[in-house]
């Protein structure tokens, strides 16, 4: 038997998923690393290790983190405030360049008295998600916390992907919106961010952006496996059942010593 994986037809990506701002991205290619579409394309990669991506979303109280994975996982916008506690998950399934891919999604709470449980899920993260609404330019201004916290749990990892994203963006007049975009993109410049905006309310720029996570982190992921394989004798590439499941990464979180809940 071979593997059967569903794959909704609305998650199939085969472009390469583009930048929101020229301005604020996280690297300057238009395509797909020609390595990743031979190995995939040629059909060698899907049988030897599943991929899959574990996502943080973190960012100040209320601004809007629930509301865009809702939107994009469940096609869903609710009006009324309700707060997440600690943490919730949710997981999409993708098929780019005829691979399967898995993208894990923890949506952490903003408020303060949930922190030190939402922070026990930030490790193992390859891609940080940072959440601000572009209405209040209070929580722009926590980013850079908000990625040091996230840090603070990934000693050691340098390829952290990190995305800043600005939401309720229907809330504001275009010329409002642009004066905040200037501010927004000179803070993604600064953590090394890639700058996006969008409105879970009007569902602007959403798919475009989880596509762009899923495209970013599926590349970086599978040219970390082409690289580990230069090293792996040969005779074990080829034979197809060792389905690797990266376990470290995706193992329950652990409490770190020095904090928490007292
Ligand atoms: N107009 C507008 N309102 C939004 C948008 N996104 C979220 N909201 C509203 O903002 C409020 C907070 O949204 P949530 O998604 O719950 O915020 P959160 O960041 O998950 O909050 P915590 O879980 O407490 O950290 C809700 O009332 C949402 O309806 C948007 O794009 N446009
Ligand atoms: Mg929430």
């Amino acid at each position: 038997h071979g593997r059967v994986v569903q794959v909704h037809s609305e998650r199939v990506i085969n472009g390469f998923p583009e930048a929101f701002s020229k301005q604020a991205r996280i690297d300057m290619k238009y395509d797909f690393d020609p390595r990743i579409r031979q190995s995939c394309l040629g059909d060698r990669m899907s049988s030897v290790s599943l991929k899959i991506c574990k996502m943080i979303i973190i960012g100040d109280v209320s601004v809007g983190k629930t509301s865009l994975v809702n939107r994009f996982c469940k096609k869903a916008f609710d009006k009324d405030y309700k707060a997440t506690i600690g943490v919730d998950f949710e997981v999409e399934r993708f098929e780019i360049l005829n691979t399967p891919y898995t993208l894990q999604m923890w949506d952490t709470a903003g408020q303060e008295r949930f922190q030190c449980i939402a922070a026990a899920y930030y490790r193992g993260a390859h891609i940080v998600t940072i959440v601000f609404d572009v209405s209040d330019i209070n929580s722009l201004a926590s980013a850079p916390k908000w990625l040091e916290a996230a840090q603070k749990e990934n000693k050691g990892v340098e390829d952290l992907l990190v995305f800043l994203v600005g939401t309720k963006k229907d809330l504001l007049t275009p010329q409002a919106y642009k004066e905040v975009e200037q501010e927004a993109i000179q803070v993604a410049n600064k953590i090394n961010a890639e700058y996006w905006a969008v409105s879970a309310k009007t569902n602007e720029n959403v798919k475009e952006f989880f596509f762009r996570v899923a495209g970013l982190s599926f590349e970086g992921t599978v040219l970390r496996e082409l690289e580990k394989r230069q090293f792996t004798p040969v005779s074990k590439i080829g034979d197809g059942v060792s389905i690797q499941l990266k376990k470290e990464k995706l193992s329950s979180p652990r409490r770190s010593k020095s904090q928490c809940c007292n």
